[in-house]
């Protein structure tokens, strides 16, 4: 099999600087070992049609990465409109959020058909397609248009939220219907997968069997693919990092104070706001903890156009300047607060130096941090992880403190008891989460979504083989009957 994967973000192997995000960062490991494509956004902008799409091609592991210029006349309305305008509150529960123009959609479908047209020059008998995210709800449906009836997958990284949430998304009906053009499509949790066959029920009236939705094209197979990491890796990286300058220095001026650490994109959907004042109420009503604890907060410049973030950044900084002007002393800061990236080698020191883990979003896909932050703790003292239960990451790491989010007394509280917790029940704990990231690795999620695809690319040959044969008869929930195979969104399928 010749594998494609496609993402908006990618990474270079290459890069000695902090990854942008956790798609990236799980992506680069395990696509330079198997050999794939993999292609994504140059991260500029063209103008006018192009005869060469893409803009480089490099050598990545055993196989490639492509990287295009997107439309400069669509690229604004397709990511910081649609998607992450759009999109991204939907999914993460924030519907009062959404601001999209009236030619947002258009321009993201217009991204869609253009990697579609793009990917054409990778198209081999044997190719498989696998697609990251929500930026490319559609690009099944737009590679199903030109032709192509090799295997497609889907992978979502961030949550699917309730039927309601998702209707508030303009032409909702059109793009979720044209996700079903894939053969397999991959969520975090079992949460994510029962809201979107929901609304695949409710909504659009498709028949949902075991997971399995049967459309006139064939079948989406709807199953669930937890990221991981490498673990022991992310150990062996933590180990070596206690040595680096930034890390030494960090220990050094602690002074014997305990370190609570926080590492996010700066994102509403992380409860960036919750966990200072959490941190604040901490200090407050439990004053022995002034002088002998601080914060260090990492959180990184992201998605900056878009208004909500440059809020949020504009928020967040008058808050920690409010708690350490209040609390803080001459030879004492409770927040040390940065807008900057780490590389991960680093990160994985800071990780380890630190006595909690604080990871504490509103809603996440999986948060890849609160399993950083556990595989780099030193396995005779290690840490305490406070993890929010609307992490993806919770329904693994379950022996974490974990936390709601919404809950700002029980976030300070639970802090207070990771702070205190004697290192038996820190082992213990600390012990049964890295057996689960052990188990659950990069590595056999990305072999398992491969195997699963090719599988259900085999099912979909023999489903549409009965579709055709039964089609009269077959009658959709929604009350329509689906004639023949053929027609799917306006596109000739198969
Ligand atoms: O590419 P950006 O707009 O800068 O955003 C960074 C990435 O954010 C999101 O990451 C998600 O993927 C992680 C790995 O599966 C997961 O742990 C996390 O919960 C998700 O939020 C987004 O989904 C990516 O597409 C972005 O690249
Ligand atoms: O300074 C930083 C901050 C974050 N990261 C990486 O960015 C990813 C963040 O992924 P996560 O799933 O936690 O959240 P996302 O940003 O994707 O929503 C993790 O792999 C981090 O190691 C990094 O390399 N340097």
């Amino acid at each position: 099999m010749n594998l494609v994967v496609v993402s908006n973000r990618v990474a270079r192997a290459s890069a000695n600087e902090p990854m942008t995000g956790g798609l990236a960062a799980a992506l680069l490991p395990v696509v330079e070992k198997s050999g794939a494509i993999w292609v994504g956004s140059s991260g500029r902008v063209r103008d006018g049609a192009q005869r060469e799409p893409f803009a480089e091609i490099e050598q990545l592991g055993s196989g490639a990465l492509a990287m295009l210029d997107l439309p400069a006349a669509h690229y604004g309305g397709y990511y910081e409109g649609f998607a992450n305008s759009a999109l991204w509150p939907a999914l993460h529960s924030r519907a009062d959020l959404i601001r999209v123009s009236q030619d947002d959609y258009h321009s993201y479908r217009e991204v869609n058909g253009f990697m579609a047209r793009a990917l054409m020059r990778f198209l081999k008998p044997d190719t498989a397609f696998w697609i990251q995210d929500y930026h490319f709800l559609a690009l099944g449906a737009e590679l199903r248009a030109l032709g192509v009836t090799q295997p497609i997958g889907f992978f979502l990284h961030t949550p699917w939220a309730s039927p309601a949430t998702m209707g508030c998304v303009p032409h909702n009906r059109d793009l979720i219907e044209a996700m079903l053009a894939y053969d397999l499509i991959g969520f975090q949790t079992e949460e994510d997968r029962s809201n979107f066959l929901s609304y695949v029920k409710a909504e659009l009236g498709f028949v949902v069997t075991d997971g399995v939705v049967t459309t006139a094209r064939g079948i989406a197979r709807c199953e669930v693919f937890p990221i991981g990491i490498d673990a022991d890796l992310f150990a062996q990286q933590a180990q070596k990092a206690t040595a680096h300058p930034d890390v030494s220095r960090l220990r050094k001026s602690l002074n014997g104070e305990k370190l609570v650490i926080g590492v996010d994109r700066l994102d509403y959907s992380k409860g960036l706001i919750n966990r200072i004042n959490a941190f604040d109420r901490l200090l407050t009503t439990r004053p022995s903890w002034q002088r002998t604890v601080s914060l260090l907060q990492i959180a990184t410049p992201s998605r900056g156009a878009i208004e909500a973030y440059g809020n949020l950044q504009g928020e967040l900084a008058r808050l920690v300047s409010d708690v350490n002007g209040r609390l803080g002393e001459a030879d004492w800061t409770p927040i040390r607060y940065l807008n900057k990236g780490f590389r991960q080698g680093v990160l994985a020191g800071l990780y380890r130096t630190a006595q909690v883990g604080l990871v504490t979003p509103l809603q996440d896909g999986m948060n890849l941090v609160a399993k950083e932050y556990v595989a780099a703790q030193n396995p005779i003292d290690p840490g305490v992880l406070v993890l929010s239960k609307f992490a993806g990451a919770a329904q693994e790491l379950d022996t974490a403190l974990l936390v709601n989010p919404h809950d700002v007394e029980g976030m300070a509280r639970a802090i207070d008891t990771a702070l205190s917790m004697p290192v038996t029940e820190r082992r213990l704990r600390w012990e049964a989460m890295m057996a689960k990231l052990r188990r659950g690795s990069v590595q056999a999620w990305f072999s398992d979504f491969v195997t699963s695809l090719e599988s259900a690319n085999d099912a979909n040959s023999e489903a549409v083989g009965a579709i055709a044969s039964t089609a009269p008869a077959l009658k959709m929930a929604g009350g329509w009957s689906r004639r023949s195979p053929v027609a799917f969104s306006g596109a000739i399928l198969r």
